[in-house]
């Protein structure tokens, strides 16, 4: 569909420092941005080469990239609340996988549906997911219109299973744009040398996408010590896995020498402070990695250590924690962090130029923001009202590939309280299946 938004406070994200808005018109077609203007001429030419077009007045919104979540566990949504408080191994060991391993396909997608509505509601138009059944994931990534990286995932121990996922998802998903894969093994503690690059190899013979945790936290490093004799980073550097089509969830306990392969070999770093603040892994070093050159993004992990899938709640803390930690209220202003969740995201997962940007040629993948609201009054500067007082709730409208698939916050063809209801019936079957099988 061609559309065109007018009298819009268009944020693009091309400037390198300093933000820059301007009042204009944004054109859709073919999937792309076809026109975006602030001349009069140029939007009637638009009007007049596109006699269909369905024209949104913008007055009053901001319009902008769509976010890009780099790390999460989307169907995770069926966790939420199930196992708070809790460290990282414990929480794995004791709750997580054992509910995982009473979870059936069907629960996933449905988990899946209710995370992908959460963020396409906020705004977010492009995630980046590690799970289980990712084939089954991508069922309701079709559906429902968000674009994502899928991540099919492996631990030592379900090698199979994940080869098979991998071998339906690449046979299943070439006909849809909005779908890139990944392989994606636990993590360096869950996972053999051997297996880790076995995955990587897999990656490349496809030309996929490799993610998983890199230390999070004292545990791993201790662990990975203990067995290899080094850091993470290191050992996953020994191994000839990392380049710059890595993703590395977390990054939290990084020493110099790690912080400097992760720059030279282009990893990109999602950095997911809420979980680690709930999880107490720790602080990762983001504003010192960003300012060394590493490629910095922002996810917000899976909603059983965070416990949402916000990623303007995700934005804000990354930066109040920076200032905390480093006790420099300079570091991580607005613009650099709201770049971290588009630019850099959209360079992480290949896509550099296209996504994350507002100008002609990119993908037509943006929302718009109601931004005439108490809590986003005065404007001096907008781009730090959005970071420092955003809210997903402020998120009027979002585009993905061209189509709007939330519009006046509606998401068209999802009944939101029967799937509120599904999913509560679910999780509590679930929960229930977990502890008979625990007995
Ligand atoms: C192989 S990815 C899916 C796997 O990872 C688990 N998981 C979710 N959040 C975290 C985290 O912060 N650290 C380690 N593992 C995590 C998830 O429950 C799945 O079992
Ligand atoms: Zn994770």
């Amino acid at each position: 569909m061609e559309l065109l938004f007018t009298n819009c406070t268009i944020l693009p994200m091309t400037a390198e420092k300093e933000p820059r808005t301007f009042t204009g018109a944004v054109g859709v077609a073919d999937r792309r941005l076809a026109l975006v203007s602030d001349d009069p001429r140029r939007i009637e030419a638009f009007r007049r080469e596109h006699p269909g077009v369905r024209e949104i007045d913008g007055t009053g919104k901001v319009l902008m990239p769509g976010l890009i979540n780099t790390h999460c566990h989307v169907a995770m949504t069926l966790q939420r609340g199930y196992a708070d408080d809790i460290a990282l191994m414990k929480w794995l060991h004791e709750y997580i996988w054992p509910f995982e391993a009473q979870q059936t396909p069907d629960e996933i997608v449905l988990g899946a549906e209710m995370g992908i509505v959460e963020m396409l509601l906020g705004g977010v138009t492009t995630f980046v997911d590690m799970y289980w059944h990712e084939n089954r994931i991508a069922e309701a990534v079709r559906r429902l219109g968000i674009r994502a990286m899928l991540g099919a995932s492996y631990l030592d121990t379900s090698w199979e299973a994940f080869a098979d996922d991998v071998e339906r998802m690449i046979a299943t998903t070439g006909d849809c744009d909005r779908i890139r894969l990944a392989v994606a093994p636990h993590s360096p503690y869950t996972c053999s040398p051997e297996s880790l690059q076995r995955g990587k190899e897999l990656a490349r013979r496809h030309g996929l996408w490799f993610m998983t945790h890199i230390s999070e936290t004292e545990d791993e490093v201790r662990i990975v010590r203990e067995r290899y004799g080094t850091t993470s980073v290191r050992h996953l550097d020994t191994l000839g896995i990392l380049d710059d089509r890595t993703i590395g969830a977390h990054c939290v306990h990084v020493d110099d020498g790690d912080i400097r392969i992760l720059r030279e070999r282009g990893v990109a770093v999602s950095h997911n402070p809420q979980s680690n603040m709930k999880i107490s892994s720790g602080i990762a070093p983001i504003a010192r990695m960003h300012s060394e050159g590493v490629l910095c993004t922002i996810g917000t992990d899976g909603t059983c250590s965070n416990n949402d899938l916000d990623m303007w709640d995700e934005m804000r803390t990354a930066s109040f924690l920076q200032k905390v930690a480093t006790m420099d209220p300079c570091v991580l202003p607005a613009y650099e962090i709201l770049k971290m969740a588009t630019v850099n995201a959209a360079r992480a997962i290949g896509h550099a130029g296209e996504l994350g940007v507002i100008k002609e040629g990119a993908l037509a993948d943006f929302i718009l923001i109601d931004a005439v609201k108490p809590h986003l009054m005065p404007v001096y500067n907008m781009v730090a009202n959005l970071i420092y007082c955003g809210k997903a709730a402020d998120v009027d409208t979002v585009v993905v590939n061209g189509e709007i698939v939330v519009e006046g916050r509606r998401i068209e063809g999802v009944d939101l309280s029967n799937l509120c209801f599904q999913v509560q019936h679910t999780a509590e079957d679930i929960a229930r299946r977990t502890a008979a099988a625990k007995k």
